[in-house]
């Protein structure tokens, strides 16, 4: 893939299982730009509500936790990595304990304001170094980076994702119940877009994809055209980039 470097923030925002990862991070890697996964983010600060012991429906402890924990998310688009407190969390955030609380950790507003704040931060930084990042989440077009120049909504049916997370699971060796994925992805789906700070949901001027029916390279394809009808791509600059 070598059409240029990307130029701005593309916003990928989408429930669960959609591709918006497999996506950002592939576009991200062959625009020479960098990649902030903000699931990531929410997932490390629940597992900090979870070793402190902390009911995640506390929302005052919960937001305590919140604010004490060092989530560091890097956003380099081959490998990128979630520390919490120093230590690499980027397996133990994907299990099921952490997958189960995150959306009501998530939900908690002080939670997300210092969250948001952090992303914002993060992406500011990527521009500054590279021009270029690719973020994908539940509210990056509306909240996190409402000016992005490109904002794209990426659906698909739930039995489509839940078989692709089964899929997923299976190759990780994980227990795979296919019924039981699909509760785990509607249950996140409606949690994440009936919140009332937030919620799931496309930007007014967000562009909707349906992947039904797309493969990731196809997924790629109609991103790619999109980032290049905008304008995002610049000559490659030659400097080091990442
Ligand atoms: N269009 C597609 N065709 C086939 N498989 C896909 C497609 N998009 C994604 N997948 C697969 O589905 C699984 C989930 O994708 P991915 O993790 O990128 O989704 P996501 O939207 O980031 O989910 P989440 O928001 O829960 O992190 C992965 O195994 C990925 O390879
Ligand atoms: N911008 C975001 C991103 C994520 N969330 C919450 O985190 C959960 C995990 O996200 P994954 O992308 O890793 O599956 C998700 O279900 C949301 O509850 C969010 O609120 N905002």
């Amino acid at each position: 893939m070598a059409h240029g470097e990307l130029r701005g923030v593309v916003a990928l925002d989408g429930p669960s299982g959609t591709g918006k990862s497999s996506v950002a991070r592939r576009l991200a890697a062959g625009l020479g730009a960098r990649y902030l996964d903000t699931g990531a983010m929410y997932r490390a600060v629940t597992l900090a509500v979870l070793r402190a012991g902390v009911d995640p429906a506390d929302t005052d402890r919960a937001t305590e936790v919140a604010r004490a924990a060092g989530v560091v998310q890097g956003t380099g688009p081959d490998r990128s990595t979630t520390h919490l407190d120093g230590e690499d969390v980027g397996a133990e955030i994907r299990g099921p304990e952490v997958t189960l609380a995150v959306s009501a950790v998530s939900a908690v507003p002080e939670v997300r304001a210092l969250v948001v704040a952090q992303q914002q931060r993060i992406i500011a930084d990527a521009l500054d170094e590279v021009g270029g990042i690719v973020v994908e989440g539940r509210d990056i077009g509306t909240v996190v980076a409402p000016d992005a120049p490109l904002k794209v909504y990426i659906t698909a049916d739930a039995e489509a994702r839940a078989r692709r997370r089964a899929k997923q699971d299976a190759a990780s060796g994980r227990q795979v119940d296919l019924g039981a994925t699909l509760a785990d992805v509607q249950r996140r789906d409606a949690h994440d877009s009936s919140r009332a700070v937030s919620p799931l949901r496309a930007a007014a001027d967000a562009v909707v994809l349906d992947t039904t029916d797309l493969d990731l390279p196809g997924v790629l394809a109609a991103l790619l055209e999109l980032v290049s009808d905008r304008g995002l791509l610049a000559q490659p600059s030659g400097r080091v980039r990442g």
